[in-house]
């Protein structure tokens, strides 16, 4: 556990790393357009007609319309998907009263922060105003132009009348982000470290320090989930708030006041079972945690510094679970986990407010998402530290790909459900794969063949069943109902990987040892026989039967004992493509071929021959073309197929943009049912004002399948999409074989595996 937090040595060097930390964040605000934000067209402007359509004459008909009906304001301006972040700069952070102006960063921060994790447009108004009827006065008017407020950073008790005020007054959500994502966000990390510790909520004594904006409401929100008024002690700067207390008091304050003989926080923590520190840093000491209950939960969230560094926990408290507000130690508890997605499922419900239910709906969604088994993509992002559901794992982390689809639907249905939906959803499932796309289109793109394939469940081969990857991914895949995993390899092996990586056993997984399954000689005959004139002995055969798993797999998915199968991890892909062209032979009549499907801001492009054909000859061209185009409807999208040279018809001409062109020539005498043409660049394929220079052509819209004049430019083009463009890629795809076996590239993750898996049964369905 220690190994995850900072070293003796990395303290020691902490000024230095602050010196260094704020000569590169000034840098990074200061470099180019100063700030994070600029504000992106969605409409062109390019031509006189385009300016008369988004301004005047045109943008006259939708100021009438909006006139006559308020609600198409929703259809036809950026009022629904955009929320302000409005501060005064009374409480920023943790660094108290900066006023408005220089609260301006943190404010851009939540606005950037809006858009990279649910899609929301968002835009910071700093009110220069600390009194409050200015405030209100200020922002209470700004109903028309956003579909949600969000407040920040204002402090106590001015916060609580002024949120109060706008929720009264406007007919829109308006969300204290530091009173109620900070709540939701605690919440749900209480959840699971009760849940870890083996405590009940109904009994459990909790500290709060802080009795401003997020520490009055954590506590509420907490009350509200199950804990028990008599058992939390509030504590400010003067001390514990019992009963009675006149000095420093408020209205809100006094909600929580309790009798009790402890007047110092110190007092208040002996024997305590929960911590939560919404303060300044380091209001916490080593003895007071010393004091606290066994197994204590510290939750200590001051920021940008927090009440007890973890370290100084570990140092007297080994068995506590300690978050923080940072993101460079375990346990991150920030509101950035909640605000982005809340807004996002109250904007989509066009909800007329956030309410309790909907708070926690979200806290609930995100304790459950913590407990599932965490994709590679969010353990790379988190420097390949392994998050699993524990003491250092209570909460999900804010790059994790699975909080748009978790949360905001949470938080739509329970909008709905307490009745606060303008606009219901009707289809949930439906909302959320349209989440998912938002940010990762490649899912999306894969949501469609995945349902196809959860309705027709298939048996898959994991063939490398012993590492971890795969393991990972059987798991995942059997736990979504997508199919039964077959997983070959030693069982004690694969049951001792799954034990270390904290995965539970998925009810459908089979594990198969090819040395001592009993179809070992049969598979063994069946092998034989195809290989006993092309040089093979028999105990050759047995021995690929017995030591070679892409074999072993391959036949059971010839012999129909298995569906489909995936492999790749452990095998460069010719070499695996060569194992498994043992087994199995291509589709009579079609090559053999690798696809691969880019996923270029919602749209598919798929590029073929990525992996097999050196230099294609004409003929094989128009194959690939026709196969690809075939794929290409089979996975819903109506091909037009380019075939891609470096010449445009004919200029320049040369030997290799002839080859491409007679194969343009036999597509002719084919007479397919698809539109092609070529040859062409890739720019012009894709581009359609270029498209636009060669009336003649037969593509009327940018292509959508690209068929590559060879290999070499064909893999070293995709390759460099995927690393430089930041497109998703699927695949690539092997096309032809006559049973459906996919191979992941060796630095697939488990979501990659999982996505060929699906792909492979898909190939089974039909
Ligand atoms: N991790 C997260 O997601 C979030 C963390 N926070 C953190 O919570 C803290 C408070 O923010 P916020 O509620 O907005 O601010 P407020 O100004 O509204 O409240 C601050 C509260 O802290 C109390 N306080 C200050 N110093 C001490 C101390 N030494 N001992 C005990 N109590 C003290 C104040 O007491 P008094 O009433 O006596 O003045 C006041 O009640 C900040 O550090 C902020 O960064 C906030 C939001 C989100
Ligand atoms: C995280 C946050 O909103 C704060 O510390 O104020
Ligand atoms: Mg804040």
């Amino acid at each position: 556990m220690a190994s995850n937090f900072h070293t003796e040595a990395s303290r020691n060097t902490e000024a230095k790393g602050n010196d260094t930390l704020e000569r590169d964040t000034l840098l990074m605000h200061a470099s180019g357009r100063p700030g994070k934000i600029e504000v992106v067209p969605t409409k062109p402007l390019a031509t006189q007609r385009d300016l008369s359509l988004a301004y005047s004459p045109g943008v006259a008909f939708p100021c009438l319309h909006i006139a006559r009906d308020p609600s198409l304001a929703y259809d036809y301006t950026a009022k629904g998907n955009l929320v302000a972040v409005i501060s005064n700069g009374t409480a920023v952070l943790g660094l108290g009263d900066l006023g408005a102006l220089a609260s301006k960063p943190v404010m851009e921060g939540k606005a950037v922060l809006f858009k990279r994790f649910a899609d929301v447009d968002s835009i910071d108004l700093e009110v220069d105003t600390r009194d409050v009827d200015e405030f209100i006065a200020a922002v209470r008017y700004l109903g028309p132009s956003f579909g949600g407020i969000n407040l920040e950073d204002i402090k106590a008790p001015e916060c609580f009348i002024i949120e109060q005020r706008l929720r009264e007054l406007m007919p829109i959500p308006v969300f204290h982000d530091d009173q109620h994502g900070t709540a939701i966000i605690s919440a749900a990390g209480l959840i699971n470290a009760l849940d870890l510790t083996g405590r009940d909520i109904s009994t459990v004594k909790v500290v709060v320090n802080g009795a401003g904006a997020a520490g009055i409401a954590c506590i509420e929100l907490a009350k509200a989930m199950g804990v028990r008024h008599e058992n939390v002690v509030l504590c400010d700067t003067k001390g514990t708030i019992y009963q009675g207390r006149t000095e420093g008091m408020n209205q809100w304050k006094s909600a929580h006041a309790v009798p009790t003989k402890a007047r110092t926080l110190a007092e208040a923590l002996d024997g305590a079972d929960v911590f939560y520190g919404l303060s300044v840093k380091g209001a916490v000491t080593p003895e007071m945690v010393a004091a606290m209950a066994a197994k204590p939960i510290i939750f200590a969230m001051a920021n940008p510094d927090p009440e007890i560094t973890p370290e100084e926990v570990k140092a007297v408290r080994s068995d506590a679970i300690v978050a923080t507000g940072r993101s460079d130690y375990p346990n991150q508890i920030n509101n950035v986990l909640g605000f982005p997605y809340i807004f996002r499922g109250a904007l989509d419900v066009r909800a007329s407010t956030i309410n309790d239910a909907m708070k926690i709906a979200a806290a609930r969604a995100i304790a459950a998402l913590a407990r599932e088994d965490v994709p590679d993509e969010v353990d790379a992002a988190y420097s390949g530290r392994r998050l699993r559901y524990g003491p250092d794992y209570i909460i999900p982390v804010p790059f994790d790909p699975r909080l748009i689809a978790s949360i905001p639907p949470a938080v739509a249905k329970a909008a709905m459900d307490s009745g606060v939906a303008r606009k219901p959803i009707i289809d949930m499932g439906a909302y959320k794969r349209e989440l998912s796309a938002r940010l990762d289109p490649a899912s999306a793109g894969m949501q469609t063949i995945t349902d196809v394939v959860k309705a027709n469940p298939k048996r898959v081969v994991f063939a490398e069943g012993e590492e971890e990857k795969q393991i990972r991914a059987a798991v995942a895949f059997a736990n979504a109902g997508l199919g039964h995993p077959i997983l070959l390899g030693r069982e004690d092996r694969i049951r001792e990987t799954m034990k270390n990586i904290g995965l539970p056993a998925a009810e459908s997984l089979d594990i198969i040892n090819s040395r001592i399954s009993p179809r070992t000689k049969a598979y063994t005959d069946m092998l034989y026989a195809r290989l006993q004139r092309r040089g093979a002995l028999y105990r050759d055969v047995q021995r690929l039967v017995n030591q070679e798993r892409n074999i072993f797999g391959s036949l059971m998915v010839q012999s129909g004992d298995a569906d489909a199968m995936v492999t790749g991890l452990t095998r460069n892909y010719w070499q695996a493509f060569e194992e498994i062209k043992k087994v199995i032979d291509p589709t009579p009549g079609e090559l053999m071929f690798g696809m691969t499907v880019f996923v270029v801001k919602g749209k598919l492009v798929f590029v073929a021959d990525t992996t097999v054909m050196e230099t294609p000859t004409p003929q094989q061209l128009a194959d690939i073309a026709v196969q690809t185009a075939h794929k290409a409807r089979q996975m819903g999208h109506e091909p037009r197929v380019a075939m891609i040279s470096y010449s445009n018809f004919g200029n320049p001409s040369s030997e290799r943009s002839d080859r491409v062109r007679e194969a343009v020539g036999l597509l002719d005498a084919r007479k397919v049912d698809f539109v092609y043409d070529g040859e062409m660049a890739a720019d012009v394929a894709l581009d359609p004002e270029l498209l636009s220079h060669f009336p003649f052509c037969r593509l009327k819209a940018p292509a959508n399948v690209l068929v590559m004049p060879g290999l070499y430019s064909a893999h070293i083009a995709s390759k460099l999409l995927q690393k430089l463009g930041g497109t998703s890629v699927i695949g690539p795809i092997l096309v032809g074989l006559s049973k459906p076996v996919q191979i992941t590239s060796m630095d697939a993750s488990a979501n990659d595996i999982v996505n060929m898996a699906v792909l492979a049964s898909y190939d089974a369905v039909r």
